[in-house]
C-alpha cells in the first residue's frame, strides 16, 4: 500500500453507509425500461459496477410521476409495481459487497421527448407522448412542448410523489437517494430565473425560487430513514447571464444543509440551449471548491470531465471535494476503479466474496 494510501481509497462514512473508496457512479439515463420497470438491461449494466468496485453506484433518474419522465423508455419509481424489479438489482449488488442509490427525478418542460437513439431533439407526441409540466408555459425550445404552467396543487402532489418515490426507493432496498434538481429538469426550472416567470410565491425572489425544490428536500428528508444518505444535484450555473449562478447555489448549499442533506452534488448546465460554455477538465470543480469553502459542514461530490485517477486524486487533496462522481468513463471503462488502483499501487479486490475465499468455488 503506498503511503500515504491515496484519498481516492479511503472510505468515506455517510450518514451510516460507509463507502470504501471515493469514486461513485454518475446516474445515467439508459433509456432501455418499458412502463418505468427494471429488466436484465439494469441489472447487467449497474451489477458489473458492483463487480467491479465502484464505491457507490447510481441508477440512472427514475422518474416520480409518468409526466416527469424524459422519454418512454425512461426507468420510474411512480408505482409499486416498480419495487420487485429495482429489489433484484440492489440485492445483487449487495451480494456482492456494493452499495447503490437511486436518482429521483421529474423531467419538467424537458418531459416527452425521443431517447436520444430514436433521434434527438423530437418530441415524443408523433408516438404517444404526454402533456408536460413546467413553472410557466415557455417550451425549453421551438421543437419541444409547450409545458402548462404548475399550479399550488400540482406542485404539492409533485412533492408528495418525490415523497412516494423515496418510500418505494427504501423498500427496493437503496442505500442512498439523490433528488435531481439539475440539467434544466424541473426542479431546476423553478430555481433559474430564465426558466421561471411565476409572480405567486414560487417565483421571483430567491426565496420563492428555491421554495419548491426546499419542500421536496424537507418532505423526502423526512420519509427517506436518517441512517442513509440524502444527495442533491444541482446546476451550480445556467453558463447564461441572468441566470442561476455560483452565488445562488452557495445560498441554496447552506439552505440545504439544515434540511438535512448529506450530499451535494454539483453539476452545471441544461436549463437552455444557449449556454455559454466549451466544457474542458473538471471544468464543474470550481463549483464544488466555491460550496465547500462556504458551507464546510456538507459532502461536496464533484462531476464532468474527470477522466484520469491523477485528477480525481487532485481534486480530494486540495480539498475542492470529497467525492468523485464519473459517467462516461465508467461507460468507456466499466473497471476504472480497479484500473485506477492498479496505477496508483494500491491491492484492490473489486469482489470482496473472492478476496474472503469463500466463493471459490
Ligand atoms: C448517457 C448519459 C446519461 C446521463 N443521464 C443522467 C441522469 O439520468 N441524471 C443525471 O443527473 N445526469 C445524467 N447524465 C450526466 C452525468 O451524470 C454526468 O454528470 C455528466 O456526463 C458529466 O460527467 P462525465 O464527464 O464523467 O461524463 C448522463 C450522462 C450520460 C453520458
Amino acid at each position: 500500500m503506498p503511503d500515504p494510501t491515496p484519498q481516492l481509497f479511503t472510505p468515506l462514512k455517510l450518514a451510516g453507509l460507509t463507502l470504501p473508496n471515493r469514486v461513485v457512479v454518475s446516474p445515467m439515463c439508459m433509456y432501455s425500461a418499458r412502463g418505468g420497470l427494471a429488466n436484465d438491461f439494469h441489472l447487467v449494466h449497474l451489477g458489473q459496477y458492483a463487480l467491479a468496485g465502484a464505491g457507490l453506484i447510481f441508477s440512472e433518474a427514475a422518474a416520480v410521476s409518468p409526466e416527469g419522465r424524459i422519454s418512454p423508455e425512461d426507468l420510474g419509481l411512480w408505482a409499486d409495481e416498480h419495487i420487485v424489479p429495482l429489489g433484484r438489482i440492489t440485492d445483487f449488488v449487495h451480494a456482492q459487497g456494493g452499495r447503490i442509490g437511486v436518482q429521483l427525478a421529474h423531467a419538467g418542460r424537458k418531459a416527452s421527448t425521443y431517447a436520444p437513439w430514436r433521434g434527438k431533439g423530437a418530441v415524443a407526441h408523433e408516438y404517444g407522448g404526454w402533456a408536460v409540466v413546467g413553472p410557466d408555459t415557455r417550451p425549453y425550445a421551438s421543437s419541444f412542448a409547450t409545458p402548462n404552467a404548475m399550479t399550488t396543487e400540482d406542485i404539492a402532489r409533485t412533492v408528495r410523489n418525490f415523497v412516494s418515490a423515496a418510500q418505494r426507493a427504501e423498500m427496493a432496498g437503496f442505500d442512498a437517494v439523490e433528488i435531481h434538481a439539475a440539467h434544466g429538469y424541473l426542479l431546476h426550472e423553478f430555481l433559474s430565473p430564465l426558466s421561471n416567470s411565476r409572480d405567486d410565491q414560487y417565483g421571483g425572489s430567491f426565496e420563492n425560487r428555491v421554495r419548491f425544490v426546499l419542500e421536496v428536500t424537507r418532505a423526502v428528508r423526512t420519509a427517506w430513514p436518517t441512517h442513509k444518505p440524502l444527495f442533491v444535484r444541482l446546476s451550480a450555473t445556467d453558463w447564461a447571464p441572468g441566470g442561476w449562478d455560483e452565488e445562488q447555489t452557495v445560498a441554496l448549499a447552506r439552505l440545504l444543509a439544515t434540511e438535512g442533506v448529506d450530499v451535494l452534488d454539483l453539476s452545471s448546465g441544461g436549463l437552455t440551449p444557449e449556454q455559454q460554455i466549451t466544457p474542458g477538465p473538471a471544468y464543474q470543480l470550481p463549483f464544488a471548491a466555491a460550496v465547500k469553502r462556504a458551507v464546510p459542514d456538507l459532502t461536496v461530490m464533484t462531476v464532468g470531465m474527470i477522466d484520469t485517477p491523477e485528477r480525481a486524486e487532485t481534486a480530494l487533496q486540495d480539498g475542492h471535494a470529497d467525492l468523485i462522481a464519473l459517467a462516461r468513463p465508467f461507460l468507456g471503462d466499466p473497471h476504472w476503479v480497479q484500473h485506477a488502483a492498479h496505477r496508483m499501487g494500491v491491492p484492490f479486490d473489486p469482489v470482496p466474496q473472492y478476496a474472503r475465499g469463500t466463493r471459490l468455488d
